[in-house]
């Protein structure tokens, strides 16, 4: 039974899908990269086991679960939709919690922010306000590289996660996506396609993405500074 389990949670699993390969990192299947000797995978698996019934993980084919990683693991798809549509099926949990394996910093305080948000509207992922000024580019003798118009900030909220639905509402965007060929970054994306309402929950720092080596370098540094205590 979860620790959180409110009217409307039910049974709960944690899905995540790890089953990217890690292009823009460049050090293979991304999931089992280490930070500070404890895999991207193993982290966001330990942060999340304490408050749902089950953690499901999409694997690359070929590769297993490392020993002390308590989880169930299926065989991932070729996009991260394919896989969550994957890990939706293996599963018969009232409330799923989506999150990347990439995301290894996952505060408490978002996770029960966002099952208490979830068991209200059904479906909510966690944000934040973007803080930087944001700017479209225009084509010219540098495309892609000339300062073209200002995007006004206000209302705009960076997406992260774990974004947290009830599994029958989100498997059944899935099923709709794939029937149509609808493809979104993520699965609060294919929510609002179907026109369902999500609620934003306020994100954090810690929750960036390693993507590229300098974000594997910023984990790595606060890996050690707060298991040295820092
Ligand atoms: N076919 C895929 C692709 C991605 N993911 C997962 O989705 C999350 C977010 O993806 P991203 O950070 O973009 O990972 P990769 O696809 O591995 O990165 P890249 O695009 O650089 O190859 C990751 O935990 C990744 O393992 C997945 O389960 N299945
Ligand atoms: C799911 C996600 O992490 C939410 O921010 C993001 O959409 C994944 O994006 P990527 O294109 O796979 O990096």
């Amino acid at each position: 039974m979860s620790r959180t389990g409110g009217p409307g949670v039910g049974r709960t699993a944690a899905l995540i899908p790890a089953a990217g390969s890690g292009t823009r990192l460049g050090r293979g299947p991304k999931a089992f990269v280490e930070v500070a000797g404890r895999s991207l995978l193993a982290r966001s698996v330990a942060a999340l086991a304490p408050y749902v019934d089950e953690v499901l993980v999409a694997l690359p084919a070929g590769l297993a679960l490392s020993p002390g990683v308590n989880a169930r693991a299926v065989v991932g798809a070729d996009t991260r939709q394919g896989s969550v549509h994957r890990l939706l099926h293996a599963t018969s949990a009232d409330t799923v919690l989506i999150h990347d394996a990439a995301r290894p910093f996952l505060p408490e305080r978002v996770v029960l922010a966002l099952l208490e948000a979830a068991a209200e509207t059904g479906a909510a992922t966690a944000a934040l306000p973007v803080a930087d000024t944001l700017v479209g580019t225009e084509s010219g003798d540098s495309p892609g590289r000339l300062w073209g118009h200002l995007v006004p900030r206000e209302g705009l909220w960076a997406v992260q996660t774990p974004q947290v639905f009830t599994r029958a509402a989100l498997l059944a965007a899935h099923t709709a996506a794939e029937r149509e060929g609808f493809t979104a970054t993520d699965d609060a994306g294919l929510i609002a396609w179907q026109g369902g309402r999500v609620r934003l929950v306020p994100g954090d720092a810690l929750l960036f993405k390693v993507t590229t080596p300098g974000d594997l370098a910023l984990a790595e540094a606060l890996a050690r500074n707060v298991e040295a205590g820092g």
